[in-house]
């Protein structure tokens, strides 16, 4: 078992990680703290997993909430059932929100947490490896708008993420390839090594090798909690964690919520972004081989989509969150492990990507 701290002064917690946490009522008591809890999970990981935490939460109030598997459900009515169990069971402002699963069920109990009386407690217990390595730690909470990805949210940061690395042996394998694209991010942000690392134990990563899987969550938690630390609100550093999310939120807006998965569209975005940095001067072409074919090892897509056409895909990026004043702002690469973030590019590189998706 490993602890990581998020250091956030008074809103600093602990990230815990090793196999079997599931099972460790203390740590899951003295994390809750107040007098109840609600737990929100979904109808595929409930079935799993559900039992073990309730069984924890002997002799205090609690209930849990089910909802509807999948990224097409991450909207404001999914709220809905969350706050009909609050209200209708009386918890006070001392319940604290448990999100068992994935990102999008984290993402969801997340903003719940946030607004349920102007904001309770919440915890994160991460089921898939894309949460473990990335959507549980940080603090942004929301759901998605037809117009736009992760469009409604607030920033509230879980008081604890505990990471049961045991929960990745049920995980589909197009799941763990999904969360391999966010974990490949943190090699390209800031952290070259690791994508060295990353490019001898792809295939471990793979076959789920547990020494494997825990260290490469131990890493990009370490990355994440850093970056988080240095810019909690994303007034600056903190867009780096966007790499590939510009492209990669207009292929998951355009081609409909759950078609593309999250990490898949990151993949190809960091792909596009990389292709673009090429384009741009400042990336070698050697290195852009070297990203592509961790990404295919990886079993990541790197051909945008044809469906999506230039127009449509500008369209689509116009709304993304690191917009300022009418400017696109991209996160791009000068090296592996030297992302920038930047609306100083060239438009004929973002041109070249957009329009010629075959050679990008
Ligand atoms: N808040 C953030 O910082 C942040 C960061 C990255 C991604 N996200 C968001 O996270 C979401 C993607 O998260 P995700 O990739 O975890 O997808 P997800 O939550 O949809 O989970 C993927 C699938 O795996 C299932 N599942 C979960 N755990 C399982 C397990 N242990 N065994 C078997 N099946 C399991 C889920 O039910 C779902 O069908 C997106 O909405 C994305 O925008 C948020
Ligand atoms: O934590 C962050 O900051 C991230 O950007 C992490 C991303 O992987 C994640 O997908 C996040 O939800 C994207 O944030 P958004 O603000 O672009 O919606
Ligand atoms: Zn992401």
């Amino acid at each position: 078992m490993k602890t990581l701290n998020v250091d956030l002064g008074a809103r600093s917690y602990p990230i815990t990680i090793g196999p079997g946490m599931l099972d460790d009522a203390d740590m899951l008591r003295e994390a809750i703290g107040g007098n109840s809890a609600v737990i929100v999970s979904n109808e595929t990981v409930a079935p799993l997993y559900l039992k073990r935490v309730e069984a924890h939460l002997k002799g205090l109030r609690h209930e849990a909430v089910v909802l509807p598997d999948g990224e097409a459900y991450k909207t404001l009515t999914i709220l809905d059932p969350i706050f009909n169990a609050l209200l209708k069971g009386h918890y006070d402002r001392n319940t604290t929100l448990i999100a068992l699963g994935g990102g999008v069920v984290g993402d969801i109990t997340g903003f719940a947490a946030a607004t349920y009386q102007r904001g309770v407690n919440f915890l994160q217990i991460p089921t898939t490896l894309l949460a473990q390595v990335d959507s549980s730690v940080g603090g942004k909470t929301g759901v998605n708008h037809p117009l736009g990805k992760n469009m409604i949210g607030a920033f509230h940061q879980p008081k604890a993420v505990i990471v049961d690395t045991e929960t990745l042996n049920t995980l589909p394998d197009r799941e763990l390839s999904a969360g391999l694209a966010e974990v490949i991010k943190y090699g390209l942000i800031n952290d070259a090594p690791f994508f060295d690392w990353l490019e001898h134990h792809i295939d471990d990563l793979l076959a789920r090798d547990p020494d494997a899987v825990t260290y490469a969550i131990e890493r990009s938690c370490a990355n994440k909690a850093q970056i988080v630390a240095a810019d909690e609100r994303e007034t600056g550093t903190r867009a780096l964690l966007n790499l590939g999310h510009t492209f990669g939120h207009a292929i998951e807006t355009g081609m409909g919520y759950g078609q593309w998965l999250h990490g898949e569209a990151v993949g190809c975005g960091m792909h596009m972004a990389a292709a673009m940095s090429v384009a741009q001067g400042w990336l070698e072409n050697g290195e852009l081989t070297r990203i592509d074919r961790l990404l295919a090892r990886a079993k990541l897509p790197v051909t945008p989509p044809l469906e999506l056409d230039a127009p449509r895909f500008r369209e689509l990026m116009s709304v993304d969150k690191k917009v300022l004043d009418g400017h696109l702002r991209l996160v791009l690469l000068h090296g592996i492990g030297r992302a920038v973030v930047t609306s100083e590019f060239d438009p004929a590189a973002l041109d070249f990507v957009l329009t010629r998706p075959d050679a990008a």
